[in-house]
């Protein structure tokens, strides 16, 4: 395909999904129907197509309108590009500008504050409250594409295994700047998930702010730790690798858990996975990452950004309240709770805290962590409680 058909199709499925699809959705649909397109094409258009999202309002006001082609036109403006060159109607190229589409782009139009940073109008002034001086650069980070972050798995091999086993299938890496055994993929990311480095276990795609939250963790030697909100098992295999501890996984979406052992099992560690009948309050460590926003990884899942609500914030905030007590119920006396979220909220993160430990006295919280999304990590929150004896 051409440059021109690429923007043509991402045109089209931009339209399909701000009618009602996930962009997960339109791009394997629009897949199934365009049997022509090669790899390439295919992964250039889900860039041009996530590219628009993270920018959704952006491109927006300066294309003209909120539709496939609005939001193209406007993110070849936004790069600073000619979108007449593009849009010339040749071959399979989309139409040409119109003169009201030209005209708007000649008059360069200023944009609003909240399209300036592509947050949605009510969230705005929210994000500058919770985020203060952090507040601009955090919004800029999610407008751009997300790093691929590995973690090596310590059982499987060093850093240096890793980086020459990913490099001999042509995938280079570079070191994370804080977090060790953290690796940025730099080139061929779209092939880590079929390299023998993965397959094998010796490197598992993990976010660098998940690898830093579970490095600050204190994990005594032989503790019981329970990932009490484990999904896909993303801390409990960080956890299981890096302390000596047995680790146990749950999730009230048991259907969730169902790839940890395999992913144990390829990483070299052992974890338990239980469902909610058999917990008790044995464990020295509990986990709750709690479900949440997912405000500090909205780079990566634009479409939550603008479609983000009040209710749904509310919503999480209940559930955050409960997760945060049922966890809780599972740490022994003397014992350590981790809460977390990936979120930069202070009402799914701090508030939760300070209810939880106005109405629970035998808790302390006690050291926090806060990262914003930025050059080296999604946005994520944990803080240390703990138990009194
Ligand atoms: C942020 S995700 C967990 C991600 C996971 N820890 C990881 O690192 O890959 C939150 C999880 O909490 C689970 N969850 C939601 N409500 C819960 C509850 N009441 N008890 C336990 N788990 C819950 C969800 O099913 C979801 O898998």
């Amino acid at each position: 395909m051409t440059p021109a058909a690429r923007v043509a199709a991402a045109i089209t499925v931009l339209d399909d999904i701000l009618t009602d699809r996930t962009a997960e959705k339109a791009l394997s649909d629009w897949g199934r129907n365009s049997r022509f397109a090669g790899s390439k094409d295919r992964a250039a258009l889900r860039d041009l197509v996530f590219d628009a999202l993270r920018k959704r309002g952006s491109c927006a006001a300066l294309g003209g309108s909120l539709t496939g082609r609005g939001l193209m036109i406007g993110l070849f403006a936004s790069d600073g590009g000619d979108p007449a060159a593009m849009f010339t109607g040749e071959g399979h190229a989309p139409d040409a500008l119109t003169d009201d589409e030209a005209a708007h782009l000649a008059a360069n139009p200023g944009i609003s504050d909240h399209d300036a940073v592509d947050l949605p109008a009510w969230l705005w002034p929210v994000w500058q409250a919770d985020l203060g001086d952090a507040a601009v650069a955090a919004a800029e980070t999610l407008r751009h594409r997300a790093p691929l972050y590995l973690r090596v798995n310590q059982r499987r091999g060093t850093v240096k295994d890793a980086i020459a086993a990913l490099a001999a299938e042509n995938i280079t890496v570079s070191a994370h700047p804080t977090q060790e055994g953290c690796l940025q993929v730099d080139t061929n990311p779209r092939r880590v998930k079929l390299s023998e480095a993965f397959e094998s276990g010796l490197v598992e795609v993990q976010d660098a702010a998940s690898q830093i939250a579970v490095a600050t963790m204190d994990v005594p030697k032989g503790a019981q730790v329970l990932d009490y909100c484990a999904g896909g098992g993303g801390k409990a295999l960080a956890i299981a690798d890096q302390f000596d501890c047995a680790v146990t996984a749950h999730d009230v979406a048991t259907q969730r858990t169902k790839d940890i052992e395999p992913r144990a099992d390829r990483a070299g560690v052992q974890i338990d996975v239980v469902t909610t009948d058999v917990l008790t309050a044995i464990y020295d460590v509990v986990i709750a990452d709690a479900p949440c926003s997912g405000s500090g990884t909205w780079r990566r899942n634009p479409e939550e950004k603008w479609s983000f609500t009040p209710d749904k914030l509310s919503n999480f905030n209940a559930l955050q309240g409960d997760v945060i007590v049922d966890a809780a119920s599972y740490v022994k006396s003397g014992g350590t709770l981790y809460y977390m979220t990936c979120s930069v909220f202070s009402n799914e993160n701090d508030a939760v805290i300070t209810r939880f430990t106005e109405n629970h006295p035998e808790w302390t919280a006690q050291d926090t962590l806060r990262l914003m999304p930025s050059d080296t990590s999604d946005g994520f929150f944990l803080c240390k409680l703990t138990k009194s004896e």
